[in-house]
């Protein structure tokens, strides 16, 4: 009996954040020779959520290695709204930041959209700020979320044609689903958004060249769902337990089955993970170049 194995290529996120953290390293040595300061990233997290913190001292560690200063700025749990908007409006105005973020989710008292409003457009390193997300509506340049770009900036490193393709969006949140969503329709694909009230999910899904799964639902793309050929970007990051009690990372999609269906698929861990951070890196050095550029 042979056993079926996998058959997609991967789309290594790991291996092109590494490669994009080396070239911003360059960029930062030269520029720094000029402008007489490193950039400068300030990060809010409040509260004691262990995944948040995890993936803050995954972001001070990626800005240490390319020459970004951070400023970790942490809150406990029951820090009020008017305390956060304070500190972020002393933030935008200090010189040594180019570039703020607020970790989410946030506790619940806390309204997520209106801090994010309070960012200036020009220090928004996350791209989550409205007139960023505006500027996308218009294909117009700005900061761009940081997920949805690292999505396409890997499938433009493995050339994987977009132009008039059927890309399927499974998920529509403001921090992943819909900016996805505008910046494969900017590449020119065709575009649909499914969602959780999405009817026969399947039948879009099958359709799809490009799927893209961003439902934070572990598991919920199955090889059934995939039609033959497909390109497969899998940005779920849920931690699960499994059956002997081990605690493991996994995507959105069933990842032993779709990739012996896909062409191509990402990994979890190693596929848009890092290419979040390193394109979070990407927009606080592009911010930092712009505000020293006079
Ligand atoms: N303000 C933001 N909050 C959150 C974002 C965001 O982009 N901005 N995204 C997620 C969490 N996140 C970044 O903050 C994030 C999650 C995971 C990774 C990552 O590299 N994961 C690795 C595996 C890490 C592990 O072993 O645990 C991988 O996939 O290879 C990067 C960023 C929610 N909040």
């Amino acid at each position: 009996m042979t056993m079926e194995t996998q058959t997609a290529k991967i789309l290594d996120g790991k291996a092109l954040a590494a490669k994009i953290q080396k070239e911003l390293a360059a960029t930062i040595t030269e520029s720094q020779l000029k402008i007489g300061r490193p950039p400068g990233l300030a990060v809010l997290m409040v509260g004691d959520n262990p995944a948040s913190a995890a993936y803050i001292s995954n972001k001070e560690r990626a800005c240490a290695k390319v020459g970004i200063a951070s400023f970790g700025k942490h809150f406990p749990t029951q820090t009020s709204q008017t305390e956060l908007e304070d500190v972020i409006a002393e933030l935008n105005q200090d010189e040594q930041v180019n570039g703020i973020l607020v970790q989410l989710p946030l506790p619940k008292h806390l309204d997520a959209i209106s801090l994010l409003h309070r960012i200036a457009p020009d220090k928004d390193a996350d791209g989550l700020h409205p007139v960023n997300l505006g500027r996308l509506v218009r294909g117009e340049a700005g900061l761009r979320s940081c997920t949805p770009a690292g999505v396409i900036r890997l499938l433009e490193e493995y050339k994987i044609p977009l132009l008039g393709k059927q890309a399927v969006v499974v998920g529509r949140s403001i921090l992943v689903g819909k900016p996805m969503a505008l910046m494969l329709l900017e590449v020119d694909a065709t575009v649909t958004i499914a969602h959780s009230r999405t009817q026969d999910l399947k039948t879009i899904t099958q359709n799809a060249d490009i799927l893209i799964a961003a439902a934070g639902i572990p598991g919920l793309i199955t090889a059934q769902m995939v039609k033959l050929g497909a390109v497969v970007v899998d940005v779920g990051i849920n931690r699960i337990t499994d059956s002997s009690g081990k605690s493991r990372l996994v995507g959105d999609i069933d990842f032993s089955t779709t990739a012996m269906v896909a062409e191509y698929i990402t990994p979890v861990p190693g596929g848009i993970g890092p290419m979040t951070v390193a394109m979070l890196l990407q927009n606080t050095v592009s911010s930092y170049l712009q505000a020293t550029s006079n």
